[in-house]
């Protein structure tokens, strides 16, 4: 048997799709994987900040394609850029250990968060970055960054910033754990839905695929994290547009939540956190609705309506 999985060309892309093809190989040795590469819509256009593009599955929509036509069986995604709304036909099928969810302050060695100097020039184009930087140091300015994670710290190295903020994730991965001057903690900074967790996409009714990819990778805790925090972005939809976060730690049956949704400059700022228990998915998806109706009518509705009005 042979799965092909679709995949970006980008260095973290094919790093994850090399990853999912190592564990299938290793539990089941007669299946053979096979990468496909695909170029997506986000990788073309390089130059625009994210938060203006607003494309939901600007990095998915070509993979998928080529799955709805049987060119591809799976993609493997950073779950964080997966919308919450799949193509029909579509699911997913599983759920990889969670690497570093937390974000990473990049220096050249210089700085933390704390002692950056007054003014200091911090780059991300994440709006949830931006809104929760500004709570903790409203003197940084903040100035858009695109491009890869090789790009991005390229660029803090050619000195066009004082420090830059990436997802500790993709830096491990690409092996530039070293690069990292501050580990964020998610009391300061809110991870981003699902973020350190690969998602396998495939074919609904696609079953064999389906059993072999589940048995490899996936993680029951991750599943359930991903249920919660998939579930609030669901019911804020607030896309790329709406500084929000939701990052959960699950332990066994006992979850502790943290999200929140705020305006550009983190001035209205909404914040939820608990501990709650959950059994099961159903469960699971019913806690992020509630944690998301509860930041909604506690002023997150309104900052909605304002961001929406502003497009
Ligand atoms: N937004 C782009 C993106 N999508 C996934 C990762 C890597 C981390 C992950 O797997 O969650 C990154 C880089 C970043 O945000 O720094």
């Amino acid at each position: 048997m042979v799965i092909r999985i679709g995949t970006r060309k980008s260095k973290l892309a094919l790093w994850q799709s090399e990853w999912v093809k190592l564990q299938i190989e290793k539990k089941f040795p007669d299946v053979r994987v096979e990468l496909v590469k695909i170029t997506t819509k986000g990788d073309k256009i390089l130059d625009v900040p994210l938060a203006k593009i607003g494309d939901k599955g600007l990095f998915t929509k070509e993979i998928e394609d080529a799955m709805l036509r049987g060119e591809v069986d799976i993609a493997v995604h950073s779950l964080k850029d997966v919308p919450t709304k799949l193509p029909e036909g579509l699911k997913l099928m599983a759920f990889s250990d969670r690497e570093d969810p937390r974000d990473a302050l990049l220096s050249n060695g210089r700085y933390t968060l704390s002692n950056l100097p007054e003014g200091a020039v911090v780059g991300t184009s994440s709006l949830r970055r931006r809104a929760q930087l500004k709570i903790i140091r409203p003197d940084l300015r903040i100035e858009d960054l695109r491009g890869n994670v090789d790009t991005r710290i390229r660029k803090l190295k050619e000195g066009n910033y004082d420090a830059i903020i990436l997802a500790a994730a993709g830096v491990k991965r690409l092996g530039w754990e070293e690069e990292i001057d501050e580990i964020l903690s998610p009391s300061v900074m809110i991870p981003s839905v699902s973020q350190g967790i690969l998602g396998i996409e495939g074919r609904e009714g696609d079953k064999e695929v389906e059993s072999i990819v589940r048995e490899a990778v996936n993680s029951t805790e991750s599943e359930v994290a991903a249920t919660i925090e998939r579930a609030f972005l669901r019911t804020v939809e607030g896309g790329c547009q709406v500084p929000l976060g939701c990052y959960t730690v699950v332990n066994g049956e006992r979850v502790h939540v943290r999200a929140f949704i705020s305006d550009l400059n983190g001035e209205f700022f909404h914040k939820e956190e608990g501990v709650f228990e959950v059994k099961d998915l159903e469960e699971a998806d019913k806690l992020g609705v509630s944690v998301a109706e509860r930041l909604l009518s506690a002023g997150g509705r309104e900052i909605l309506e304002e961001l929406l009005r502003c497009q």
